[in-house]
């Protein structure tokens, strides 16, 4: 399988924080590898280090056979991050336009200031727009603000707009955290699909134990910005979630007792 990242020893600190410590892991094309961990594991650190919203205090992130962590000029990071998509959990729309634009502002990265600032897109990006939201189910907001939809299809745009980029890697940070159940299924079948349809890779942050047993190809477990955990779900044991998340599996609260049913 094509490894599209590969991390290691990724290390992140503010001051005395140790938000990453050492951090080693890869994805391959269209494998979902799913990071679970407490509040404050350093989980979305992670993340931000990958596409360089936050400079790594130190390690490689070697993806698609380059270091972004030692990319350094602004007009490189750009070509390179319009290859790696993000969904937000506050989906980061602009909620005073159009399902339309909010989806069109995926090529961003790939036109010049001028033609970004005026909103020339192409009728080739104008008609990729229209595919894919036709493929999201969201053919009929298209005109709508995004401002006007629901939790559930805000993040349905926000999928959509990441898929403009022609993204190889896809990053997810709590991408059903602000929504209700069914909405959740729907934004998680629709990841997993591009994964595997698109084959994209995909890293996504969660808090739901349940969820991340049912859609990732691995799990990563964090705690205390470590990786204690790297496998397949079903060697995720009781123990193992015990370890991640510090605390008594009684104690805990985000899906365990669905997860452990479903491990068992
Ligand atoms: N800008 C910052 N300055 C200082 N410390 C920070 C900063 N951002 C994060 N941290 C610290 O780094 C650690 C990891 O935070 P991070 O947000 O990555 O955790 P997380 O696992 O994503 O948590 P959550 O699930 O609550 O979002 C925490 O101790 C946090 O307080």
């Amino acid at each position: 399988m094509e490894k599209v990242l590969e991390l290691s020893h990724l290390k992140k600190y503010y001051g005395q924080t140790h938000a990453v410590e050492d951090v080693s892991f890869h994805v391959n094309a269209g494998e979902v590898v799913v990071i679970i961990g407490p509040s404050g594991a350093g989980k979305s650190t992670v993340l931000r280090c990958i596409n360089r919203m936050i400079d790594p205090t130190d390690g490689n992130i070697l993806f698609e056979g380059q270091d972004m962590a030692r990319v350094k000029k602004e007009k490189e990071l750009k070509a390179i991050r319009r290859r790696i998509g993000m969904i937000f959990q506050s989906f980061n729309l602009v909620y005073r336009l159009s399902v339309f634009q909010n989806v069109l502002h995926g090529r961003l990265g790939y036109m010049s200031t001028f033609h970004a600032v005026a909103g020339r897109y192409t009728e080739e990006d104008k008609r990729k727009a229209l595919d894919i939201l036709k493929m999201i189910g969201l053919e009929e907001m298209i005109y709508k603000k995004a401002g006007e939809l629901s939790g559930g299809q805000k993040q349905r745009v926000g999928i959509a707009r990441a898929l403009m980029q022609d993204p190889a890697l896809l990053l997810c940070d709590e991408p059903i955290a602000s929504l209700d159940p069914s909405s959740s299924k729907v934004i998680m079948d629709q990841i997993k699909q591009m994964a595997k349809t698109r084959n994209i890779a995909c890293i996504v942050n969660l808090h739901q134990v349940d969820v991340a047993l049912a859609y990732a190809d691995r799990i990563v477990g964090i705690h205390r910005g470590t990786i204690v955990f790297d496998d397949v779900p079903s060697k995720l044991t009781g123990a193992m979630i015990e370890t991640i998340y510090d605390a008594p599996l009684e104690q805990l609260t985000v899906g365990i007792e669905e997860g452990i049913a479903a491990n068992a």
